[in-house]
């Protein structure tokens, strides 16, 4: 065995040790070249925060602004501005997708307990999709917003309005009185500001020159409509092909039935992976009912958990559906391509965040079930993996895109999801809606969900 290093063995606390463990110089760098490129209004929000931290003044601030204003940006800047100096920055989410944005990034667990605090800097969009709670109506998911919280009353609110997602330079003035409409429009979905008046929820217009009329194969007309023809893909070695793609769905099920069509399009080596399924051995009360077969143990899926029957092909994209290594930037949420199928693990190219083009192998894990209202513990041991030709709405908060295709079989159900899907997208011409209805018959509105006392106090 290696001995422990000294310098470890010194310090309190490994987390502190962790934490300090950045590269201060690669930090001031990063700091110094972004520095010059924020807006007034960024810069603004960014001397009032480093100087509360540095004139140890502290404070609770709350960054608000909408998609695409340069949040991620901005807590980018923060964090090497702070690690620079040799002091920690704790980057927490309130979901891995969220967290897998920032360096050091991570879900909020138990690292609260060990620091103390300087500041804390919240942020985020009330127009995007609230906290999932299981089972939970509309007032319990507005109230577990941050906004309803007793702590609210302590947050100094800074706001961002600029869209720097949609920002283009060498626009004409036609162009730009464009972007201008495309900004308002996403705005207004996401404020549910169209057909008004509402009370959460409205059937609305989709302007056309986003709409996709003329599909008499929706799945066909949407995954041609981003991926062009996919017996090409195989072939594409390009990493930011896939990285700027994703077909966004309100559903899994929606999800899945474009990731099984694409599947059969992709030409390439093809594998089923089959998970081995067991109850948990510390569930003594459910491991010995013969109820729990195996062969029901496999039919369950649920939300986080790899399929018990996971087909993959060289080439497609997948998601990664577990922290594997948070630094590596493997995280929840994280896409990679496929490049070699072995017997019990892959071998995939990273296509989203600071690792991309890296090769990485995913062995299969022993994964429990989260989020569940099973009343046994099972554990799946599978790969942690996801096809992701299309992925949920939800899974898309947070990620920029040049191509973004909406299929909307069904309305979205949820507070922001619509406007969530809208605005990941980096320019106007790259966003193409589908909506069908029930016979599968293109349709020019649909449902937006916005539940507008979520707005109240900001
Ligand atoms: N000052 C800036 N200079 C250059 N690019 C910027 C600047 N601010 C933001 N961007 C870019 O604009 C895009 C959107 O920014 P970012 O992802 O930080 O927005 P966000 O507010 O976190 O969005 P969302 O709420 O949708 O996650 C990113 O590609 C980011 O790199």
């Amino acid at each position: 065995m290696p001995k422990p290093r000294r310098t470890v063995a010194r310090e309190e606390n490994v987390l502190i040790v962790d934490e300090k463990s950045y590269n201060q110089k690669e930090q001031k760098e990063n700091h110094d070249r972004d520095l010059p490129k924020l807006t007034d209004e960024q810069k603004k929000v960014y001397d009032e925060i480093v100087g509360a931290v540095l004139e140890r003044t502290g404070g609770v601030f709350f960054l608000f602004g909408f998609g695409g204003t340069g949040k991620t940006f901005l807590w980018k800047i923060l964090s090497s501005a702070i690690r620079c100096r040799g002091e920690i920055v704790l980057n927490v989410a309130s979901s891995g997708i969220a967290s897998l944005l920032l360096q050091g990034g991570r879900t909020a667990h138990s690292r609260w307990e060990t620091f103390w605090w300087k500041g804390y800097v919240f942020g985020g969009d009330f127009r995007q999709v609230l906290p999932v709670i299981p089972g939970a109506g509309r007032a319990e998911v507005v109230c577990s917003a941050l906004n309803s919280s007793y702590l609210w009353k302590h947050c100094k609110v800074l706001k961002l309005t600029k869209n720097m997602r949609l920002l283009s330079d060498n626009l004409t003035a036609e162009e730009a009185t464009d972007l201008k409409n495309f900004s308002k429009w996403i705005l207004d979905v996401g404020d549910g500001k169209i057909e008004e008046p509402n009370d959460g929820e409205a059937e609305i217009d989709i302007p056309e020159e986003f709409l996709i009329t003329d599909a008499e194969e929706p799945i066909e007309a949407i995954s041609r409509e981003i991926y062009g023809d996919a017996s090409d893909l195989q072939d594409n070695t390009d990493p930011l092909f896939f990285q700027g793609r994703a077909i966004l769905c309100p559903t899994n099920e929606d999800v899945n039935m474009i990731n099984e069509y694409m599947l059969d399009k992709l030409n390439g080596e093809e594998r089923t992976y089959l998970s081995s399924d067991t109850i948990d051995p510390c569930d003594t009360a459910a491991i010995n009912d013969e109820a729990l077969s195996t062969e029901f143990l496999n039919s369950i899926r649920v939300a986080g958990l790899p399929n018990h029957a996971l087909r993959l092909k060289v080439g497609c994209p997948v998601m990664l559906l577990r922290n594997i290594d948070p630094i590596g930037g493997l995280m929840n949420g994280t896409r990679l391509q496929i490049t070699q199928l072995a017997d019990f693990m892959v071998e995939a190219k990273v296509i989203t965040g600071d690792k991309v083009g890296v090769k990485v192998i995913i062995p299969r894990l022993l994964i429990t079930p989260s989020d569940t209202l099973l009343p046994f513990k099972m554990r799946r041991r599978q790969l942690p993996l996801a096809v992701a030709f299309a992925i949920t709405i939800n899974k898309s908060q947070g990620q920029s895109l040049s191509q973004v295709g909406i299929f909307l079989p069904r309305p979205v159900f949820s507070h922001g999801q619509l406007y969530v899907a809208i605005s990941r997208v980096t320019s106007k011409k790259g966003l193409k809606i589908l909506i069908v209805d029930s016979e599968g018959k293109p349709q020019r509105r649909t449902t937006n969900v916005v539940f507008k006392e979520v707005f109240k106090n900001l």
